[in-house]
């Protein structure tokens, strides 16, 4: 599902070079539910934008889905994006002045769908976070869970290849992190593949694999030997 080989993310400015990423190399099969951890600059966030075709890359190559992207454009990798990738952030990103229902629908407008269709999709992504009475109402209107629930269920009405979450209850109390958590673990038993970075361990050992950054690479070897596509390593590592 995502492949990326000795791939570098340089940062230049007059004075100094900041290698955000190098030599990272990580593979995520589909149906995985992948945790990135890793201390703070040590670069999840560059990894989870060059992932999410939000940014591009220094050097290396980037398989998603069985396609390069390493010499797409910003308009083919922007509609591989919209068609592909579901993303998840910690501060929700809803829009406030719309209407729940409306604002799951805002990704599917750039697609050109129709509003039956657009609808339909909302209406169902809604009902699979378990909020479908709440479709008219405005996100200040529910608790933060709620409210991350309904940026799950636009990600999710793209039906998207690959779901990429930061930090995704990194907004949230205890409890409310928990029931989040659990919607992911419930997508990810229904096949979702999911990416998710975050700072806590709790979190990170619920998901089915972690993958430790330190330094803008790739410290778990067992993340890398997954590259290799030999059965004795899928094994292990399953
Ligand atoms: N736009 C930028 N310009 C220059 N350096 C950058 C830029 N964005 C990130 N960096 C640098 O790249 C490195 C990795 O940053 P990144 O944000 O990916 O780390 P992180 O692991 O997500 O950190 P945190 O957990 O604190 O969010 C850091 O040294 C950071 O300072």
């Amino acid at each position: 599902m995502l492949k990326m080989q000795s791939l570098s993310k340089v940062y230049r400015t007059e004075m100094i070079e900041t290698y955000a990423l190098r030599d990272f190399n990580l593979e995520v099969r589909a149906g995985e539910f992948v945790a990135v951890t890793g201390p703070s600059g040590s670069g999840k966030t560059t990894f989870l934008t060059i992932a999410g075709l939000l940014e591009s890359f220094t050097g290396g190559r980037y398989e998603l889905d069985g396609v390069d992207v390493s010499h797409m454009n910003d308009d083919q990798r922007s509609r591989m994006r919209n068609e592909k990738i579901g993303f998840i952030f910690q501060a929700f990103n809803l829009i406030p002045d719309l209407n729940l229902l409306d604002n799951i629908e805002v990704p599917l407008r750039y697609r050109g769908m129709k509003t039956a269709e657009r609808q339909r999709r909302a209406r169902e992504a809604l009902a699979r976070v378990g909020l479908s009475a709440r479709e008219r109402h405005y996100p200040a209107e529910l608790s933060g869970g709620q409210q991350q629930r309904v940026a799950i269920a636009r990600a999710l009405a793209g039906e998207p290849r690959l779901l990429l979450a930061d930090e995704p209850t990194g907004n949230l109390d205890s409890s409310m992190a928990r029931s989040v958590m659990e919607l992911l673990e419930e997508l990810h038993r229904d096949g979702a593949t999911i990416v998710m970075v975050t700072h806590d361990p709790q979190l990170a050992a619920r998901a089915q694999r972690n993958v430790h950054v330190i330094d803008g690479q790739v410290m778990d070897i067992a993340a890398q030997l997954h590259l290799d596509a030999s059965p004795v390593h899928s094994t292990t590592l399953a």
